[in-house]
């Protein structure tokens, strides 16, 4: 039997995510709790919420909406069922013109550069699989919940015969450490819920998305006495290092993964990995 609190817990869970939010494009789904001011952003490109040019771009406009609509924080999440997603779509990778390869970058590097540092306190509600570019989604944000135990999470690019860039590598090591690190991405591991939350991956891990909800709340209940601008500029420095690489290093990372992508040998395993994913 569902008692009186719980009932008043559940609806001020659910209920007050009700005014929508354009985003402007179909691939993103934005609600706005209109009591909290808490955005949840809902990756919704199906099969596998692939990171495509399109779909980097429509969350990088979404972020920078949010931020410019002051919205108080935000839920990183996708509304595909078991996969919240696949990473950067591959074959924007395969075969790709120089032209749109630099697009492609250029647009990945600008959407990350946006999330990481935004001054508004984030969540990944990591509700599926999360490998690779999903991984890096995830990571970006300052809290992360994992819904259910059955999925993983991590950079597995070697296993793709490719690296994940320095950006990325250097994100997870604030997270997990050097030596964590290296050992996960040499040898592209991907963490189970419990792995990732044993190594501090992941946060939480949560039997529902109602109990992630509720553990987003009590993060962003963190800052309520917190002045925006002193929490802002906290993150700033903290994650400056980081960042500061790649705002520094933006033309020589195009290059570098032009370079890279466009190899004989690297394209012939993209197309091999493509196959291997179709035939399944
Ligand atoms: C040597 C150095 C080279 C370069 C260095 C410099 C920079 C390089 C940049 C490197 C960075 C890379 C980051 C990445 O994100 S790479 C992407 C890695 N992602 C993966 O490995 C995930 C692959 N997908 C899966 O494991 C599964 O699909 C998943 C667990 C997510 C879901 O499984 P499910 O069973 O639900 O679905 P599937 O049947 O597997 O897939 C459905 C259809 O979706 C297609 N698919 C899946 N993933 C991708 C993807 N990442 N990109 C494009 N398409 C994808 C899959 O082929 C299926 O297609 P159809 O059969 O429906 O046509």
């Amino acid at each position: 039997m569902t008692t009186v609190l719980q009932h008043v817990v559940r609806r001020s869970i659910l209920r007050p995510f009700a005014k929508s939010f354009s985003s402007g494009s179909p691939l993103v789904d934005v609600q706005v709790n209109d009591k909290t001011g808490v955005a949840i952003v809902k990756m919704g490109r199906a099969p596998v919420n692939g990171l495509n040019t399109e779909l980097l771009g429509a969350l990088n406009d979404t972020f920078d909406s949010l931020e410019k609509n002051k919205a108080t924080g935000m839920i990183l999440s996708s509304s595909i069922p078991n996969i919240y997603s696949a990473g950067l779509d591959i074959s924007e990778m395969y075969n790709g013109t120089p032209e749109n390869l630099t697009k492609f970058w250029n647009t990945l590097q600008s959407m990350w550069i946006n999330l990481y540092s935004t001054p508004l306190p984030t969540v990944a509600l990591i509700n599926g699989n999360a490998p690779a570019g999903g991984c890096l989604l995830a990571m970006s944000c300052e809290y992360r919940v994992m819904v259910g135990s059955k999925f993983v999470i991590g950079l597995n690019e070697t296993q793709l015969g490719l690296f994940a860039p320095k950006w990325f590598q250097d994100t997870m090591v604030s997270i997990i450490g050097p030596r964590q690190t290296e050992l996960a991405l040499t040898s592209g591991k991907l963490f189970s819920a419990q792995e990732a939350l044993k190594i501090g991956l992941i946060d939480e891990l949560v039997a529902s998305e109602e109990e992630a909800l509720a553990s987003s709340d009590k993060f962003f209940g963190l800052f309520k006495r917190i002045p925006g601008y002193a929490r802002g500029q906290t993150k700033n420095f903290v994650r400056a290092e980081v960042l500061d690489w790649l705002l520094k290093n933006r033309e020589h990372d195009t290059k570098v993964f032009l370079n890279s992508i466009q190899l004989p040998h690297v394209q012939k395993g993209l197309g091999l990995y493509l196959q291997s994913l179709k035939k399944k």
